[in-house]
């Protein structure tokens, strides 16, 4: 992301056998913030969401403008309308842009499998497994795919 420094922030989502959808978040934060900032990847809605009606997000990005319009909780409020986990994190990133000048990245997967991975900032590194292979990527439009046999032996 330019001009903010990152500390390796980490975000999973996942759907089970059984439907349930479940989102995780961990951060170090950013830098020159104030003494016990606690930013958004605690907060519910805003660092991550999960509900099985819809789906699941974690996000990245700068705490302070994702907590302002609970870019998780959009995400998935997307979702709800029946948007696609592409076109919501688009219409979420979207909104983040529109109302704050700012930029995140995000991970979705929704009730069904469909799974999303997309971010206004420079990059940002992701992986997902799904139907037995293995999608990565880290630039803008990168999506390369190998067997999941490939990373499992
Ligand atoms: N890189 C990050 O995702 C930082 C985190 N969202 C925070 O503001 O603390």
């Amino acid at each position: 992301m330019s001009g903010v420094s990152e500390h390796e922030t980490i975000g999973a989502v996942a759907l089970d056998t059984a439907g349930n959808v479940a989102c995780a978040t961990s951060t170090g934060g950013l830098s020159n913030t104030l003494m016990g900032r606690i930013g958004d990847t605690p907060c519910i809605g805003s660092g991550g969401y999960a509900d099985n009606l819809s789906g699941a997000v974690s996000t990245t990005g700068t705490g302070e403008a994702i907590m302002k319009i609970t870019l998780a909780r959009l995400i998935t409020f997307n979702m709800e309308r029946g948007m696609s986990p592409a076109e919501a994190a688009d219409t979420g990133l979207k909104c983040l842009w529109t109302r704050l000048q700012n930029t995140a990245g995000v991970i979705v997967v929704n009730n069904a499998g469909d799974w999303a991975a997309k971010f206004t900032t420079d990059n940002m590194p992701w992986a997902a497994v799904a139907g037995g292979k293995l999608y990565y990527g880290i630039a803008l439009g990168e999506v390369r795919t190998s067997p999941i046999e490939d990373i499992c032996q």
